[in-house]
């Protein structure tokens, strides 16, 4: 039983995310857990027996490369359990993105606040943050959260 752990991360903040929720999936559910970059990902999926896809939101959606991978894979995706796993600057996930990331019928949408690092940024993202009003510049990860969660998965058929 492999779970495959689909990673989504321009500046790095989701895949550290990623990365943990495979450490407890690993030591303290003896599940195994492969992190993969969304682009290697298809590959993983014939040996995965449970998906999770790690992303960040940019600008209200889900990152195109996550969301182009959910897309394409559905048929795959439609017969593995699947829970997504957005991250974002906002403290909720917004409404819409939320009910978007539903339609993709995961076992569970869950979301954590990310990381927004200003030094990392390009001049186009901080115009962009700037307009989409996300200017939430700092760590949010609240790693005692997402490790508690990771420790849920099995409800959500990761095992
Ligand atoms: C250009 C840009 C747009 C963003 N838009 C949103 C947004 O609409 N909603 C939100 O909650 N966070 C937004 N964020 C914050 C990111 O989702 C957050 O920093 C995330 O942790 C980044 O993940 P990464 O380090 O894996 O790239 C945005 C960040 C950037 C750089």
């Amino acid at each position: 039983m492999t779970t495959l752990i689909v990673t989504s991360s321009a500046h790095g903040s989701t895949r550290e995310i990623a990365e943990r929720v495979a450490e407890v999936l690993r030591t303290s559910q003896a599940v195994p857990t492969v992190v993969e970059d969304v682009e290697g990902a298809a590959a993983w999926l014939a040996t995965a027996d449970a998906v999770i896809v790690a992303a960040p939101v940019y600008t209200g959606s889900l990152a195109a490369d996550a969301r182009a991978f959910l897309d394409t894979r559905r048929a795959e995706l439609a017969d593995l359990p699947l829970v997504i796993l957005a991250s974002g600057g906002a403290p909720e996930l917004a409404p819409p993105v939320r009910e978007k990331l539903e339609s993709y019928g995961p076992r569970e949408v869950a979301y954590f606040r990310g990381a927004l690092v200003e030094e990392r940024l390009g001049r186009l993202e901080k115009l962009k943050l700037k307009l989409s009003r996300n200017e939430h510049y700092g760590d949010y990860r609240d790693w005692d959260a997402i490790e508690a969660w990771a420790k849920t998965l099995s409800g959500a058929g990761v095992r």
